[in-house]
């Protein structure tokens, strides 16, 4: 039984919810709370991460740093971490699980070692993500690297000087973000040139920020082409506050708006550089009684739901959350510009328009978007696919909560990779959930 005290794996049976009523406080960011850990190992001395994330993904960050050498103490909610500073232990294989940003940040450390091996327990879905762009860049700084054809498992081994390198930011930020985590520690230091269509400003911004509270300099271009980092500094050691998470707490919203009742949503500061805050706006834009007081979010749901056109880069880790809304929206909603949803943990393109199909509702996609068609009275009554991926099975759930009949989603476990404790969240506004033995690995 894991800290959710829900099997180790099962699907979930979704009953409709007639209302969902309460007040919740939001988890703590994903991406800050991987950002701030391995920041925190790269100082030397002792740093206090305040509530960490305890999803799958700190998880990973946590065995991973343990293993080139951090001292790594839970205390209550927070990470007390003694950093290995410019020295990760050589000769290591790290197992990140299906932690892709993680991967990519530890990938560009892995160039202060002698030799990382990295390797995954997802070889389905990690396994299948592209890492070229960031061993290239590697290789380009007089880094050695291994790869099955640009996928893992893969080796790095510096050490490396640093100095000007390009690395394409078309298909993920999490590459350049990788880089800027290793550039402050190198003798030359980073000048950065971010090539391609830029994807994902947000997350970048987050690592700049993360830079900035470890008492790292560097800066960057308005448009992010250009990161310059100057070398031979130190990440200073020192005490940080992970904020509430934006991507999931998406969900929540997006559930609380298609339903009748009222939510209070605590935790989620309005100053803050998750791009996936915009899902408020979003939401708002679509028709929901959403306000704010303070860090709280209130929204009082049921109110009809219209479709939207939205460029749906800024909130990428969001999308999902909002095309559940949209599948209960009237009118076709249509997200552009997301070609690289179809790199994360599944297709969350074809992947979408796929199980969004088999609930009955008219999806369609081109290489860089998805389109669909809404309906108030969706009927359930059917299985789908979670396909692994946690922000897949938030989609469906919503739905599941939404639909006329209860909707199974198979291997629902795969939630605990960002969000162990969504199901329990959603108990606690009054929805009901069974969770069978999983049908799916
Ligand atoms: O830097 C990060 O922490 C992340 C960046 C984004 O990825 P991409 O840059 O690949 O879009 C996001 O989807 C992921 O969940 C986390
Ligand atoms: C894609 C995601 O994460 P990652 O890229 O870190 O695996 C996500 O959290 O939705």
């Amino acid at each position: 039984m894991s800290a959710d005290g829900l099997p180790e794996k099962f699907d979930v049976i979704v009953h409709p919810a007639a209302e969902l009523r309460g007040e919740l406080r939001a988890q703590p960011s994903k991406n800050y709370t991987t950002r701030y850990l391995l920041a925190a190992a790269l100082a030397d001395g002792e740093s206090r991460v305040v509530g960490v994330a305890t999803s799958e993904d700190a998880e990973a960050m946590l065995r991973c740093l343990e293993d080139w050498g951090a001292g790594v103490e839970l205390v209550g909610g927070d990470a007390v971490i003694r950093g290995f500073g410019a020295s990760p232990r050589a000769g290591v294989t790290l197992n990140p699980g299906n932690a892709g940003a993680v991967a990519r940040f530890l990938m560009g450390v892995a160039a202060l070692t002698t030799g990382t091996d990295f390797v995954t327990d997802y070889p389905d879905s990690l396994g299948k993500r592209p890492q070229g762009d960031l061993l290239e860049a590697l290789s380009r700084l007089g880094a050695r690297v291994q790869s099955r054809a640009g996928m893992f498992p893969l080796s790095i081994s510096g050490p490396v000087r640093g100095g000007v390198v390009e690395v394409s930011a078309e298909r993920s930020s999490q590459y350049a973000s990788a880089l800027m985590f290793l550039g402050p520690l190198l003798p030359d230091g980073l000048d950065l040139r971010l090539t391609g269509n830029i994807k994902s400003h947000a997350p970048l911004r987050q690592t700049l920020d993360t830079l900035a509270a470890f008492g790292v300099q560097a800066s960057a271009s308005d448009d992010l082409s250009r990161v310059t980092i100057p070398g031979g500094q130190a990440y200073r050691a020192g005490r940080v506050l992970v904020p509430g998470d934006y991507p999931g707490s998406a969900a929540i919203l997006a559930a609380a708006a298609t339903r009748p009742g009222e939510l209070r949503l605590s935790n989620l500061r309005e100053q803050d550089l998750q791009g996936e805050r915009e899902a408020l706006d979003v939401l708002r834009e679509m028709g929901a009684d959403l306000t704010r007081e303070g860090d709280t979010v209130i929204v009082r749901g049921g109110r009809p739901l219209h479709a939207v056109t939205r460029d749906g880069d800024g909130f990428t880790d969001a999308v999902q959350a909002l095309t559940a809304a949209a599948a209960l929206a009237d009118g076709t909603t249509t997200w552009e510009n997301v070609y690289t949803l179809r790199l994360k943990e599944c297709d969350r393109i074809s992947d979408t328009r796929r199980e969004l199909q088999r609930l009955g509702l008219t999806v369609t996609e081109t290489q860089d978007s998805l389109t669909v068609t809404g309906t108030p009275s969706l009927a359930g009554g059917v299985t789908a696919d979670g396909h692994g991926d946690h922000r897949m099975i938030m989609l469906l759930t919503v739905l599941g909560l939404g639909a006329q009949s209860p909707i199974r989603v198979t291997g629902a476990h795969h939630i605990r990779k960002s969000y162990p404790m969504f199901f329990r969240h959603l108990e606690a506004l009054g929805a009901r959930f069974e969770y069978p033995e999983a049908t799916r690995a």
